[in-house]
């Protein structure tokens, strides 16, 4: 293996350094994950080290198996036996043959979030709690952060002394980590914190794998949490350690990662050295420059300067739609037209990124219709998420009371109707002739309900009428509709603030479909029109496009990688930015790096005007297409309009800035106003002397007459 001719300089120094600790920082794109393969290969094949002495750890299944099909590709069979693996499964494998030591047998069951959540209902039950006033997540979260804290049921219960609510969720940790034992179950958390207490409590089994090791790798070390930190220190006496990140790809905060350890790596591990790669290989100069300017603006950071021999190349492209649905079609028509006039260059080379799951339906359909396959990496397609369904099945039933949607959405949110009581209404629907829910609504004295349940039903059968009698428009109506069968107090008890995002995103196709169908808006057609979508299974020709959120990018690289979304709200997420300020906007911006330096060839970032009805507020472009200056990148499309500049005036608007005479037929999309009373807005919408206004909040999105004195078109 000629090293010389496969790294450069640095790279090889870090491949083969082995005279103490080791800390590779390095930017993004600059063969961490080739240096750390090398590594491996080297020492197996140039040094002659037992290859099952070498553990590397990894941040994904996906990237430990792409590093042990790289190794195998350089050392051949010689590799076999070195550990590869993500921490999770080198816990599995540990806990496999020791977990006896804590009574617990070796074929023990892992609990995924699912299971987890089933089995608190479970305990509620038991424990006579109500989830809607202890959320089931928010019961998960409260638990994994005992047991990070390291505090016991007991503990707990102790520390919760007389405050109800404490005491309450205490007592279903104390009951959950007691059916688990009784089951031999395990969560994520358990299979770290199982193997750290045995390592930290049986000294013969930690000599043991503390003499397995000689040579120890972490990737992605920027992400690391306490525990993972811990036991890599654990296991590591007799081993050389050498781990590899970047800070500022640190993405992973709001899970316990802690740049910090990274950062202080010299601090625990001595003796050690550093060194640094900064030569980037993935990108064209253009990308890294675009990449660069951006990252620069975060103030928590070790100053890296980044460069790559491949100067130039084609410029970033950043285009402003209109409307979300032309972003799309931009994209769309822009893969097209890179596959059909690239040589070379097929679907799997590209990649569509976004912040926010919900953030894929209008892409989605986009490529549905011009017949480009996707995959979605670790999600579903949007009309295959649960409440996705949920929301189209209650569609459904107000439409043409399908039996199918009435099964489908009957005890979701729970109405106490269970198995036994559908059998029961599915009988008299069947003596009847009739449907599901005419069996329910006209013969209610054959269906055996509680009183619960009764008023559960009334008001649910109330929410079905009423959005069936609604004269409002329709995505008003499905949001009202929502409201009323409790479908998002469900979500919102339940913290499931994607979910609820995915049913602003539905509404939002709804308002998308009345405004491209003004001769007939219907429900029906609506929901015709959607089964185009909702019944695509696509058959797998191996071309795909690959769409993810940008958490799932990481360590990943595509030719051609277009980032959507890009508003202001959306990202930076409003929600980051409320919960953690500066803090959530730095690691908003790290994720932003992350996606831009994914592409190799070229990337396009995009954003569109309008109304965002998960934000709730108007669109405006992102702060970080205005952070990264100038230089390499072009717009296109309409103005970038941005906050800190022409988007809000900061004073109150002078008489001279505004249009005196609202003359209907001079409204377009786009035009800014101000309303006397809802304030500064754009205009979304135009239909004859109607139009529909995204003011800011608290207003929101609102329909106007044209020629209302209260409303004064601003100069743009
Ligand atoms: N010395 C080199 N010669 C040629 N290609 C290289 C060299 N070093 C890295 N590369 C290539 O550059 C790209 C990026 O490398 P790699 O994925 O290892 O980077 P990374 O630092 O792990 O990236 P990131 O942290 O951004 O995920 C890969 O395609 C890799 O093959």
């Amino acid at each position: 293996m000629d090293l010389d001719t496969l790294l450069n300089k640095n790279q090889k120094e870090a491949a083969t350094y082995l005279d103490s600790h080791l800390r590779i920082i390095a930017g993004a794109g600059s063969g961490k994950t080739r240096v750390v393969t090398y590594r491996i290969a080297h020492l197996i094949q140039d040094v002659g080290i037992d290859p099952r002495s070498i553990l590397a750890i990894t941040f994904t299944n996906k990237a430990a198996n792409e590093m042990k099909e790289r190794v195998n590709e350089v050392v051949g069979i010689h590799g076999s036996g070195t550990l590869i693996c993500t921490i999770h499964s080198l816990c599995v494998r540990f806990l496999r043959q020791h977990i006896n030591v804590l009574n617990y047998p070796s074929n023990f069951t892992i609990m995924d979030e699912e299971d987890q959540k089933a089995l608190i209902k479970k305990l509620y039950t038991q424990l006579e709690i109500d989830a809607k006033v202890i959320s089931i997540k928010s019961m998960i979260n409260t638990i994994s952060s005992y047991k990070t804290a390291r505090v016991s049921p007991q503990r707990a219960i102790e520390l919760a002394g007389q405050f109800s609510g404490e005491l309450k969720k205490a007592k279903v940790y104390e009951a959950y980590e007691n059916y688990k034992e009784d089951h031999f179950l395990l969560d994520f958390d358990d299979l770290l914190l199982k193997a750290v207490y045995i390592l930290d409590n049986y000294p013969d089994i930690l000599e043991k794998w503390q003499r397995k090791f000689q040579y120890i790798h972490v990737d992605e070390f920027q992400d690391v949490g306490e525990i993972e930190y811990h036991l890599v220190q654990l296991l590591s006496k007799y081993a050389i350690v050498c781990v590899v990140g970047d800070p500022d790809q640190t993405i992973y905060s709001f899970r316990g990662a802690d740049v910090h350890f990274i950062l202080d790596f010299d601090k625990d591990f001595k003796p050690n050295k550093t060194i640094i790669l900064d030569q980037n290989y993935r990108s064209t100069g253009n990308i890294l420059k675009v990449s660069n300017n951006l990252i620069r603006k975060n103030s928590q950071r070790l100053e890296k300067n980044l460069f790559t021999k491949q100067t130039g190349g084609e410029d970033v492209i950043h285009h402003v739609a209109k409307s979300e649905e032309e972003e799309a079609n931009w994209i769309a028509n822009k893969i097209e037209d890179i596959v059909n006039n690239q040589d070379g260059v097929n679907y799997r080379d590209i990649a569509i990124l976004y912040r926010a799951n919900y953030l894929s339906r209008t892409i989605e359909q986009v490529l549905i219709r011009k017949g480009i396959d996707y995959r979605i990496f670790g999600g579903l397609k949007f009309f295959n998420r649960k409440e996705v369904k949920d929301a189209l099945s209650y569609l459904r039933l107000v439409c043409n009371q399908e039996d199918l949607a009435f099964e489908r959405i009957i005890n979701t949110p729970a109405r106490g109707i269970g198995k036994k009581t559908l059998e029961n209404i599915q009988l008299v629907a069947l003596n009847h002739q009739i449907s599901l829910y005419d069996a329910l609504t006209l013969h209610s004295d054959e269906i055996r309900l509680s009183n619960k349940s009764k008023k559960e039903v009334r008001i649910l059968v109330e929410a079905i009428e009423k959005a069936r009698r609604s004269t409002l428009p329709l995505h008003e109506m499905f949001e009202q509709l929502m409201i009323d069968v409790g479908y998002i107090d469900m979500l919102k008890n339940d913290l499931e603030d994607n979910r609820i995002d995915n049913i602003h995103e539905l509404q939002r196709s709804i308002y998308d479909f009345q405004v491209s169908h003004e001769d007939a808006p219907t429900l029906e057609n609506y929901l015709q029109d959607i089964s185009l979508y909702t019944d695509n299974d696509s058959i797998d020709q191996g071309q795909y496009v690959s769409l993810m959120s940008i958490h799932m990018a990481k360590g990943l690289e595509f030719d051609y990688v277009f980032v959507l979304g890009l508003s202001e709200g959306i990202f930076p997420s409003f929600r980051s930015l409320a919960e953690d300020g500066d803090d959530g906007l730095e690691e908003e911006r790290r994720l932003a790096y992350v996606a831009f330096t994914r592409a190799r060839k070229q990337l396009f970032l995009t954003d569109s005007e309008g109304f965002s009805f998960v934000t709730d507020s108007p669109k405006i472009s992102s702060r970080f297409i205005d952070e990264v200056g100038n230089e390499g990148i072009i717009h296109s499309g309409s103005k970038p309009r941005f906050k800190t500049t022409d988007y809000v005036p900061k004073q109150t608007v002078s008489k001279a800035e505004l249009i005196g005479d609202n003359k209907v037929d001079d409204w377009k999309v786009g035009d800014l106003v101000n309303h006397d009373i809802f304030g500064k807005g754009v205009v979304v919408k135009v239909n004859k002397n109607i139009l529909d206004i995204a003011f800011e909040l608290p207003a929101g999105l609102k329909s106007l007459m044209a020629n209302h004195k209260a409303l004064k078109k601003l100069t743009n």
